[in-house]
């Protein structure tokens, strides 16, 4: 079942064109990631689609409304949280939530929402004496007090530590698996690869791609290698015939492999066959930072090295 749909959707800003006819489709219970460079019309798109801009032209649907025509209709199955909440200092966390979910017909028991939020030992403290990862979690519950089909979520980790970070994700993977379709906005590379079942690139207000992240990643980057030394002599004809394997040079002791596919586990395995052992083994890992260079031509604010060793 299709959640929701955008169609050729466009939106200008005076002279500036910030949304150049996007379009993408996202199915109920998917957690769909929006990536793409600063000023892509990422923003600007989400909030069309909460009903915040009217689009110059184009189409939304929310579960079949329109979020201009049927406000009321799209307000009762959207939850929304932008970047930049923000709350009156005083107000202590299970105040917000009371209070939001009155603006609600059929919202959750806020008091759940709480406790799968972590936040129910925070029930009585204000918002300003909230850690950062503790306002965005009570943003996260904001959005979904009034128990949403769909919820949207824009930058939702940006500044918080990487444990908080961690949590936050688990958080959503829980939401998730109550049945919220998910629209995940971020800037973090391992964030839209680690929660997104699909992701939609868009870059100067067009999308660049849609895909699964493992299907962007094999799209952008096709070429793998490793790098390892030997424990004792190897032919190098053992690996230059495996398939996959397009060149192997070997420089002062280092092993380079080339390659595509299934690479690391073809050349662990015709190494374990010549009972060699490959120590100091390094892969250069393709992930979506890859994957968003090759569609943007730019790297991404969170951009981290590709290369890890194998056993981190
Ligand atoms: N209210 C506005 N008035 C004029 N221009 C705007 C407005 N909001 C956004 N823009 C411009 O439209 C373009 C798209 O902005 P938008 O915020 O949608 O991008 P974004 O992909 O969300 O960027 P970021 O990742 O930096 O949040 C940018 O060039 C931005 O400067």
């Amino acid at each position: 079942m299709t959640a929701l749909e955008v169609r050729n959707l466009h939106k200008r800003y005076g002279e500036h064109v910030a949304v150049d006819d996007v379009s993408f489709t996202v199915e109920a219970g998917e957690i769909f990631g929006i990536i793409g460079p600063n000023g892509a019309g990422k923003t600007t798109t989400v909030e069309c689609i909460a009903g915040l801009r009217t689009p110059d032209s184009g189409s939304i649907s929310v579960l079949g409304f329109d979020p201009r025509r049927n406000r009321a209709e799209v307000r009762e199955r959207l939850g929304v949280q932008l970047q930049e909440s923000s709350f009156p200092d005083a107000i202590k966390v299970a105040e917000a939530l009371e209070l939001y979910s009155s603006f609600y017909r059929d919202p959750v028991d806020w008091r759940e929402l709480m406790g799968l939020l972590g936040l129910t030992e925070k029930r009585d403290t204000q918002y300003k004496a909230l850690s950062g990862g503790q306002k965005q979690r009570l943003s996260i519950a904001l959005a979904l007090v009034g128990n949403p089909k769909v919820a949207i979520l824009d930058e939702l980790t940006t500044g918080l530590d990487p444990q908080a970070r961690r949590d936050t994700w688990s958080v959503i993977e829980r939401v998730r698996d109550t049945g919220v379709t998910i629209l995940l906005v971020t800037h973090f590379m391992d964030e839209a690869e680690r929660l997104s079942d699909r992701i939609v690139v868009i870059d100067c207000g067009r999308v660049a791609a849609v895909d699964t992240p493992a299907g962007l990643i094999e799209r952008a980057t096709a070429v793998q290698q490793v790098r390892f030394r030997v424990s004792q002599p190897l032919d190098k004809s053992v690996l230059i015939e495996l398939p996959d394997v397009t060149d192997v040079e070997i420089t002062e002791g280092r092993w380079l492999v080339t390659g595509r596919g299934q690479l690391l586990s073809n050349v662990a395995r015709a190494l374990a066959r010549a009972q060699v052992v490959a120590e100091d083994l390094r892969v250069n890992q393709r992930n979506l930072d890859d994957a968003f260079v090759a569609f943007t031509g730019r790297a991404p604010e969170s951009s981290e090295l590709s290369e890890r060793r194998v056993d981190e």
